[in-house]
């Protein structure tokens, strides 16, 4: 895909072409303070020593609202033809993590998987991204040219929903949007409200939550001459997912301290990551591999500094071709985790993917697990409402 989507519910940035491509951010950044770009749009990937996907667009619009293209192509059959790993390997790396959570090696960790989608044609990620768009209002919906990461990304496009703001810059306000902290949504409305309550109240969710809270206080004290961080979180909901959410403002003491860089200071958060940082990328890397751009950052940076980055999470990877795709789902885990309910956790989440995709994660397969590798893309069409919010 040529170019850039990001389309939050207050506005939508497109951007078409590449004046120049970066894959390292401060050599973006330092085209924007020298006046060689006036826009840099992309994706920063998990792990910040890995390349970027960086862009100078040849042009832009912003348009108000969320994307919503007059046309829209139907998205191919597709299928789940791997998980990478098993969902009972998955259970196995999280029952050895809450071991050495235990033992105090490490206070949190976020474990992920990936499932592989192969489809019968290209899979659209304009289509795919507006897909996706219409299913989730209030997400962040975008689609990123990954092609200035380099070898092993030329052609793929990152495309996802994400409800997780990690940075929005104004001036020198600056917003923080963090969840941690998950429960499923549920058809029936009082179940899922009484999901939704316990979410509020379940100490560990609570403490999976305070973790990310306290690095972005941590990270942002020093930069801010004001700091407002709520003292417990709120609830909020996706379409798949209810969450804990703190919504944090500063004033920062800098102005010249651009989004970007505010951006590279925040990632990765425990979110996505863990606590302490540094043991938990390495955890990661050991256990999972290289997560690529799932779990990174998606954003703009302008001239002025100002910019949005939300979390690169309930997304998929398209190879250049279009017909296979990796999507990721992850979760925190805590010593008082339970390794079942966090391979379900997964699963809820990859379903804002696969349930655009027309795959129901539900649907438990004669093996005994919730895919059906058979489960066809059922075209989206007629998708059910969001569930009310409390
Ligand atoms: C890691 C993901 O989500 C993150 C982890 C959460 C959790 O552990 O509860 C909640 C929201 C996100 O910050 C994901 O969706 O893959």
């Amino acid at each position: 895909m040529d170019g850039f989507l990001l389309s939050r519910p207050t506005r939508t940035l497109r951007t078409a072409g590449a004046r120049d491509r970066f894959d390292d951010a401060n050599a973006a950044a330092d085209a924007l303070a020298a006046g060689r770009a006036d826009l840099i749009v992309g994706a920063l990937p998990f792990d910040p020593n890995a390349p970027a996907a960086l862009t100078a667009p040849e042009t832009m619009s912003w348009t108000p609202g969320p994307w919503r293209p007059q046309a829209v192509a139907a998205l191919p059959t597709v299928r789940v033809a791997n998980e990478i790993p098993s969902a009972t390997e998955h259970v196995a790396r999280i029952h050895g993590l809450v071991e050495r959570l235990r033992r105090g090696d490490l206070e949190k960790v976020v474990a992920a998987r990936a499932v592989q989608l192969v489809a019968d044609a290209p899979i659209s990620p304009e289509a795919l991204a507006a897909r996706l768009i219409a299913r989730h209002e209030t997400a962040n919906g975008y689609a990123v040219d990954l092609t200035p990461a380099g070898d092993g990304y030329v052609g793929h496009t990152l495309v996802g929903a994400s409800p997780e703001i990690l940075l929005s810059r104004r001036g020198t306000t600056v917003t923080c949007h963090p969840l941690a902290g998950s429960a499923p949504r549920r058809d029936d409305p009082a179940t899922d409200r009484a999901e939704g309550e316990a979410l509020l109240t379940s100490s560990k969710n609570l403490t999976e939550h305070a973790y990310v809270v306290d690095w972005i206080r941590d990270v942002l004290a020093p930069l801010c001459t004001e700091l407002d961080v709520p003292s417990s979180p709120q609830l909020t909901g996706t379409r798949e997912v209810w969450h804990l959410d703190s919504p944090i403002r500063g004033e920062l003491r800098d102005p010249s301290l651009h989004s970007l860089a505010l951006a590279g200071r925040l990632h990765p958060t425990p979110a996505v990551c863990g606590t302490p940082t540094d043991r938990a990328l390495e955890t990661i890397h050991e256990i999972e591999g290289d997560r690529r751009f799932y779990g990174g950052a998606v954003g703009w940076c302008d001239a002025a500094g100002d910019g949005d980055w939300v979390v690169a999470i309930r997304c998929a990877e398209i190879d250049a071709d279009g017909t296979t795709a990796l999507a990721w789902a992850g979760g925190g885990i805590v010593a008082g985790s339970d390794p079942d309910a966090e391979l379900d956790e997964t699963t809820t989440k990859l379903g804002t993917l696969l349930g655009t995709l027309g795959v129901d994660v539900r649907t438990r397969g004669a093996g005994g697990w919730y895919l059906d590798p058979d489960v066809t893309n059922a075209r989206v069409a007629g998708a059910r409402p969001p569930c009310p919010m409390p």
